[in-house]
């Protein structure tokens, strides 16, 4: 959009650095995917609704962008740190399928939330179980240079071999690094070892298991994220991103591995970047825990995807958020405000077909930078009227400022100085980045009506109109007994200048 620096936190340092690519012309992103034992709760949602707004943003900043997003169907424990049970055998035997038909069906929801959530195709979508091969040939480049050691259960990382383990983690590995070792768990030689392979129990078959130098078994999770990331971004690419779990373990693992193939200090990824949890009731909300709301289970609530969307662009990436059904009742609230303007603005500019149209073109874009699009979009402006666009550039620059382009965006389509095409253009433009569907969705399509709901919308009309009726009878304590029955059957109403509005609310157990 301008010449303007984009700032991005990395991790690695905990400091904002301006982004330089390494290919001045194409960004590459690396996102660490979904394990796909379960439907994806709301809050890993909001790891790849950050990778999403990563990406727009450096697609709107004149970026090309190749953005990868992994698979996770095989090697995840129920610990991060490699203790327990693999997380798709153990929902394998909840669900008394086969581990592939597990990986499948979660594989394909998971696909379905992030359309749903107005999230962009990644450039590719390897899955960990196609790259075994690549694996262990990566493994055996880790032994050959003397970074592994076997132990009866499979052969594991040294992380006492890699200079600077736990660096991005700031991790204190006590012992370790005063020289000392300290044997971890399993005849571990230091406690932060981890598995690259796992040999199967000699008295056990695995559903997943592959023939390998040391025996047959399954990668550890770790090794498939440098895999694969190095097969299709190179063995130094941009932005590597996660949650902020991830900082502590996975990630400093990645990065061992990663010094160790490449014998050199490099990490892998120039940047790595963190999204904050989505907490409910101060904690993470979590899958393993098996206590968690899933996309559908708001959309069940009568809550559009959206919405949640919107709510969750309320927030920096980097802080922590929580989860609130009267938040999310108020995003949509928002949203249909800013949905209602665009409407208007649609009806009032005779152009805006074209402009919807044009706008629309981004998604064949795979990618591409958006900078001709943006041009296009901002066609005619004034300078006045352009400096929307660079206030917009602005806030993304600085860290992905999402909260602040969403009230850009409230002020320049309520700001009746503007000359409605040039609202609708920049809406457009902003659309861009914030991916709320502002030019797909008309208002009326986020009333959805709550599963499990007996009360038909005749009746509530019906009601409505008793209560109209109670009021001009000046009988107020029957229209406000009215009003309360229908709240708690969860519709609340509003009344507004044309009348009574009302709309349904979550009613959750
Ligand atoms: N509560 C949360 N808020 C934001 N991001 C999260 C949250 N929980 C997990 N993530 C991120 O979601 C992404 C996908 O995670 P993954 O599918 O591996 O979940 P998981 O670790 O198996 O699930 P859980 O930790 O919930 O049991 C990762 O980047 C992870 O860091
Ligand atoms: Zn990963």
């Amino acid at each position: 959009m301008t010449e303007r620096p984009l700032q991005l936190f990395n991790s690695l340092g905990r400091r904002l650095e301006i982004f330089q690519p390494i290919d001045p012309h194409n960004v590459r992103v690396y996102s660490c995917g979904p394990t796909v034992y379960h439907f994806a709760h709301i809050g890993n949602l909001r790891a790849y609704v950050f990778t999403d707004t990563l990406r727009r943003a450096l697609t709107l900043k004149g970026w090309n962008v190749t953005h990868v997003i992994n698979i996770t169907d095989v090697g995840h424990l129920t610990s991060d740190a490699d203790e327990g049970d693999d997380k798709m055998d153990l929902a394998a035997r909840r669900e008394n399928k086969t581990i592939w038909q597990v990986a499948a069906y979660y594989t394909e929801a998971f696909f379905r939330d992030l359309e749903r959530l107005g999230i962009l195709q990644p450039s590719v979508w390897p899955r960990a179980t196609d790259h075994i091969q690549e694996m262990i040939d990566f493994a055996l480049a880790l032994e050959a240079g003397g970074y592994t050691y076997q132990l009866e259960d499979g052969l594991y990382f040294d992380t006492a071999k890699a200079s600077d383990y736990g660096r991005l983690g700031l991790l204190d590995l006590e012992g370790q690094e005063a020289g000392k070792r300290v044997a971890g768990p399993g005849g571990k030689r230091n406690p932060s070892d981890f598995a690259i392979w796992r040999r199967s129990p000699s008295d056990q078959q695995r559903q997943m298991e592959w023939h390998s130098p040391w025996g047959v078994g399954a990668p550890g999770w770790h090794l498939e994220c440098s895999v694969m990331s190095f097969k299709y971004l190179g063995e130094q690419f941009d932005i590597h991103t996660g949650g902020i779990d991830h900082r502590q373990v996975h990630h400093c693992n990645e990065i061992a591995q990663n010094q160790g193939y490449t014998r050199s200090e490099r990490s892998g990824a120039n940047l790595w970047m963190h999204n904050e949890f989505l907490i409910v009731r101060q904690a993470k909300m979590s899958k393993s825990s098996g206590d968690f709301l899933t996309l559908q289970s708001l959309v069940d609530q009568g809550l559009h995807p959206a919405a949640y969307r919107l709510f969750l662009l309320t927030a920096s990436y980097r802080s922590e958020l929580e989860f609130d059904w009267e938040a999310i009742v108020g995003a949509r609230t928002h949203l249909r405000r800013l949905l209602r303007r665009v409407g208007e603005l649609r009806a009032e500019v005779p152009e805006a077909a074209a402009i919807v149209h044009l706008a629309g073109e981004h998604r064949a874009s795979r990618g591409g930078a958006l900078t001709g699009l943006i041009a296009a979009l901002a066609e005619g402006l004034s300078e006045a009227e352009r400096s929307w666009v660079d206030r917009l550039d602005e806030a993304l620059s600085n860290d992905l400022a999402t909260p602040v382009a969403l009230t850009l965006l409230g002020e320049l389509l309520f700001d009746r100085k503007l000359r409605p095409e040039a609202a609708l253009r920049l809406a457009a433009v902003y659309e861009l980045a914030l991916g709320l569907g502002l030019l797909t969705y008309a208002p009326e399509d986020l009333a959805i009506k709550p599963a499990g709901r007996t009360v038909t919308e005749a009746e509530i009309e019906a009601r409505l109109a008793e209560r109209q009726e109670a009021r001009k009878a000046k009988d107020f304590a029957r229209a406000d007994a009215i009003r309360d029955a229908l709240l708690a059957e969860g519709v609340a109403l509003r009344d507004e200048p044309g009348g009574t509005a009302w709309e349904w609310l979550p009613l959750p157990a």
